[in-house]
């Protein structure tokens, strides 16, 4: 129902916007996939055989749209579209049992360290906590008989390292045939890098990100590349009760469809904004940067950097002082979004995972993370360089 094998014939910019006619029956050809807001559907006799959807939580069409449009761009055997970001993560971990370990980055998004952590502490799951820029690191850890899954963030958020995902995942299929290799490509989306295509056997994205590009829902996404493991994420979607209601998988649908517009802007922006920030003699961490220590493996894995950089200052108050005087720069946690936002992730993003392990991990403290979005990019770094005035930076203007 949810499946989709066919492959994409067009630039990925195209099939953003084009959506399979086939994918929802539609009685009039709506030229917008109709928004179903249904909880339940009539079914034409009582013996369980009746139509193709029962229940919303089991399958809605305005979800399954989504869905198949998302298995397309992401080339996936199948998608799930789920109501928010660590909910994918939290579907994928049910797959994990008692006993069996997970090895992931030490450098994660905040909410992804406060899941593992909680899986770790009460369901009996031992979670090793890597350098993932090291592919060695994670082979050190890799047990063929414990290990279930191997999750990577690349670029990371918010230190934007990146992980091998190619040779990683093929260690760890080549010692735990078993294991599974899970890539969290928010940071990136499926426009700029394809996981699956680089042997990871699942994706998944916070569509409250760049998906929707927007900030006016929430969601995830899920695609993987075997029909078996989507078979299990599907039980533990509709066990659950996860989905994705139908107006948000409308929205997230109507979003997608500028994706490849909306990241060509971001990241050129955002190209802009890391060499102003460079120029200044700031410490920055882009993968657009040649001065990025992995900026050819970047390339190697990825079409593009993205959106998403951070800097450091050396000082939080002076990093403080520079978040809050800036003015088109929104103070928001979340990226991906056609509006620029500035942040500190361990005071805002990152504030879960505890002072100790921030410092044991290496995470600045005065760290400021900036999401570009699609504003004219002299007017970003004016706002920005005011900003750094402000606070008692002296600027070089170029
Ligand atoms: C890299 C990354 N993954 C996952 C998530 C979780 O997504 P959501 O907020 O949609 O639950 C976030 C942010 O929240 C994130 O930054
Ligand atoms: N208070 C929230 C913070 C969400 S951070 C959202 C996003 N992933 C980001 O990196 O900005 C929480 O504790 O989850």
């Amino acid at each position: 129902m949810v499946g989709s094998t066919e492959k994409t014939r067009y630039h990925l910019a195209t099939e953003l916007v084009y959506i399979d006619g086939d994918a929802v029956k539609d009685n009039y050809n709506a030229a917008s996939v109709p928004i179903y807001q249904t909880a339940t559907f009539k079914q034409s006799s009582a013996d369980g055989s009746g139509g193709e959807y029962d229940y919303s939580r089991s399958g809605n069409p305005t979800r399954t749209a989504v869905e198949v449009h998302m298995a397309k761009i992401m080339k996936a055997e199948r998608a799930f579209v789920v109501s928010t970001g660590m909910t994918a993560l939290d579907v994928i971990l049910r797959l994990v049992k008692t006993g069996q370990e997970v090895i992931a980055g030490d450098d994660l998004y905040g909410g992804t360290n406060r899941l593992l952590t909680y899986v770790s502490q009460y369901n009996g799951v031992k979670v090793h906590n890597v350098d993932t820029t090291d592919p060695k690191r994670v082979e050190e850890k890799l047990d063929p008989v414990k290990t279930r899954l191997v999750l990577l963030e690349s670029p990371t958020n918010p230190l934007i390292k990146i992980a091998d995902i190619r040779s990683i995942a093929a260690r760890v299929h080549e010692i735990c045939p078993s294991a599974l290799v899970v890539v969290d490509n928010t940071m990136m989306s499926p426009y700029l890098q394809n996981t699956l295509e680089l042997g990871a056997d699942i994706e998944y994205h916070s569509g409250t990100k760049y998906l929707s590009g927007h900030h006016d829902l929430m969601a995830g996404v899920i695609g993987c590349r075997e029909q078996s493991v989507g078979d299990q994420l599907y039980f533990v979607i509709n066990a659950s009760g996860s989905g994705l209601g139908p107006f948000d998988s409308w929205l997230l649908l109507r979003g997608v469809k500028t994706l490849g517009i909306r990241m060509e802007k971001q990241q050129s922006n955002a190209m802009e904004i890391a060499e102003f920030l460079e120029a200044q003699g700031l410490k920055v961490h882009y993968p657009g940067l040649a001065s990025h220590p992995q900026y050819e493996l970047h390339r190697s894995l990825s079409s593009g950097a993205g959106a998403v950089l951070s800097f450091e200052t050396g000082d939080v108050g002076l990093s403080e002082r520079i978040v809050e005087s800036a003015k088109l720069w929104g103070i928001s946690v979340s990226f991906g979004c056609v509006n620029s936002l500035i942040s500190m992730p361990c005071k805002m993003s990152h504030a879960s995972i505890p002072a100790e392990i921030r410092k044991q991990r290496h995470l600045p403290e005065d760290l400021i993370r900036l999401c570009v979005g699609i504003e004219h990019h002299e007017d970003l770094i004016n706002d920005l360089a005011r900003a750094l005035e402000t606070a008692g930076v002296q600027v070089k203007r170029g």
